[in-house]
């Protein structure tokens, strides 16, 4: 039976397949040449090493298949600019449409807006997309490893260094996660929603923490709700916590960051 993540991908294929055979490509280079990249991975670790808060990445996440819509009035400029204020890190933009309600062009507004690096947070299956990626300020891209074989693994991720993006490779699993060492990924990010099934498995992240080698950012995805979570992982291992629905569900994202930030967050929970 077709996965959710099957489906997605399915859909994803056709949509660049559209979007590669209508493409202006010597525009989408000249656009692509302009974005000066924003080191993703350096700026996290930097944060991570410098120890004074943890290093946020936080999304911009109107909408998700499993959660459906979560934030209604979605304006990223001044999103952008609220979480880049508040002490994030980075900012990672789902330019997913049919499943996420995102857009590269949300992804062009928010980087423009800010000066902390974005990820283009989608489903990478082609090399178009990493162009697509840079074309719309991305300073990184995804990958998700259970949505690519290796040899794709390498080719996006090879694209994505020869356009000077970072690469976040994202895992759910051991195999998965042992494919993305074995591959070489500068970050790996530990997804604790298995995108196979949409089911939450909060016990992953700590169980392969210690597996992923520290010369490797290490990035914990999803379920993460408050301060506490934070500092859970930060003992697991982690330098960097990717945060969306938590903060777009808020009226004032940029407030519920800064407390996530402070240390009396932590002594007050
Ligand atoms: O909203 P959350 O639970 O904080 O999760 C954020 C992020 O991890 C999640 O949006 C995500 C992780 N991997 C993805 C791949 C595609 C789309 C979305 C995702």
């Amino acid at each position: 039976m077709a996965t959710q993540l099957d489906q997605i991908l399915a859909r994803t294929a056709l949509d660049v397949a559209e979007r590669k055979a209508a493409a202006d490509l010597p525009a989408l280079e000249r656009r692509a040449a302009a974005h000066q990249p924003r080191g993703f991975a350096a700026s996290l670790k930097a944060i991570s090493e410098a120890k004074s808060h943890p290093a946020v990445i936080a999304e911009l996440k109107k909408a998700s298949p499993s959660r459906g819509v979560i934030r209604p009035s979605f304006d990223p400029e001044p999103l952008a600019r609220a979480l880049e204020a508040a002490g994030a890190g980075a900012l990672s933009v789902l330019t997913d449409e049919p499943f996420f309600q995102g857009s590269l062009r949300n992804l062009e507004i928010a980087s423009a807006a800010t000066s902390i690096p974005c990820l283009r947070k989608d489903f990478m299956v082609d090399p178009f997309q990493v162009l697509e990626a840079r074309a719309s300020n991305a300073d990184a891209i995804l990958l998700i490893v259970a949505a690519l074989t290796d040899a794709d693994l390498k080719l996006l991720s090879t694209e994505a260094y020869a356009y000077g993006l970072d690469v976040l490779c994202e895992v759910h699993d051991r195999n998965e996660l042992d494919r993305a060492i074995q591959i070489g990924c500068q970050m790996i990010g530990v997804n604790s929603r298995d995108l196979r099934t949409f089911v939450m498995h909060p016990e992953i992240q700590v169980e392969l923490a210690e597996t992923i080698p520290s010369n490797v950012v290490r990035v914990a995805e999803s379920g993460i709700k408050g301060r506490e979570d934070i500092d859970r992982l930060t003992t697991a291992g982690y330098d960097a916590f990717l945060i969306g629905e938590t903060l777009m569900r808020e009226s004032d994202p940029g407030a519920t960051l800064s407390a996530l930030l402070a240390r009396e967050a932590a002594v007050l929970a």
